[in-house]
């Protein structure tokens, strides 16, 4: 798959009038790393929902305006069908841990047998996901035994051993640690460079900054930002959509208010020192 465009879609969860998502019109091209943030309660989480099929599939209410995967209607495409071409990681570790199986290699392979891939392919595919995610040492326990941070990575190994071509992740590292997070974004990055459509919801402005092509903010339902990560997180005006902008940007606001204007505002702290040691030098 693609591309995913939606033109005005506006969606309101059963049983309440405003809408949650409130005439959305964007395009989610293939191999390219988007970032969406926003204050909570904006509907980040809603949105993911709608591009997983699980809004109008499992949660109802009311849904308008186009959702197009590759051209074709979601109303049209099988729900299944979707779940093999878009991993979801949720934003609840313990949600996505499935309760059936006793062990994490069992419930990191659910997902492939369910798909019918041969034992062979499926272990090897198990333990090379086990390995990437370093949680082999976890393999023979019981998932509902692990911490946060462990279900979190079970979780995201149970959705990239399926290989998605899309992936919609909503704050996958809100149970980690600094290395824990660090090691994700990191896979997340080599994911993309495979050239997957990566849609990433997350709180964390500095990862979004080192990593993101794109970035969407999002405020009351709707989408007030849509550009480079390099344009939206030096703008000063984030903080209007309830955003804290990257520690970078606000060192540089600091100095130029402090009469010491850098030439650009970074979003980095690698291009900071780089524009830090350029205004030096001068
Ligand atoms: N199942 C539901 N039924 C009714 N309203 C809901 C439901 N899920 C979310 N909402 C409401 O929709 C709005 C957007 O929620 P959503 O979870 O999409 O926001 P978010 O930006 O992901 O927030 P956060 O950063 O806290 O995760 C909120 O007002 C929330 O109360």
């Amino acid at each position: 798959m693609d591309t995913i465009e939606l033109k005005h879609v506006r969606y309101a969860y059963p049983l309440t009038q405003k809408p949650v998502l409130d005439d959305i019109s964007v395009t989610f091209e293939k191999g390219t790393f988007y970032g969406v943030i926003g204050e909570n309660g904006s509907g980040k989480t809603t949105l993911c929902n709608l591009l997983r099929g699980l809004i109008p599939n499992f949660y109802k209410g009311e849904l308008s305006g186009d959702v197009l995967f590759d051209g074709v209607h979601l109303q049209d495409l099988d729900v299944d069908q979707l779940s093999v071409s878009i991993g979801y990681v949720f934003q609840n570790p313990f949600t996505q841990i499935s309760g059936v199986k006793k062990t994490v290699f069992e419930e990191v392979a659910l997902g492939l047998e369910n798909l019918g891939v041969s034992p062979q392919e499926i272990i090897e595919r198990v333990i090379r996901v086990l390995e990437l995610l370093e949680i082999t040492h976890l393999a023979q326990k019981n998932p509902t035994e692990l911490s946060g941070g462990q279900r979190q990575r079970v979780a995201f190994a149970s959705i990239i051993v399926m290989d998605p071509d899309i992936l919609v992740i909503d704050e996958p590292t809100s149970q980690l640690d600094p290395a824990g997070s660090m090691k994700v974004f990191s896979i997340i990055d080599q994911l993309k460079k495979q050239n997957k459509t990566i849609i990433l919801v997350e709180h964390k402005m500095n990862m979004i900054a080192a990593y993101c092509d794109i970035v969407l903010v999002m405020r009351d339902g709707k989408i007030v930002k849509n550009g480079t990560a390099q344009a939206v997180l030096s703008d000063a005006a984030l903080a209007e959509a309830g955003v804290q902008p990257p520690e970078a940007a606000l060192l540089a606001y600091d100095l130029k208010a402090a009469g010491i204007p850098l030439e650009d505002i970074p979003i980095t702290a690698g291009e900071c020192c780089r524009l830090i040691r350029k205004r030096w030098e001068r």
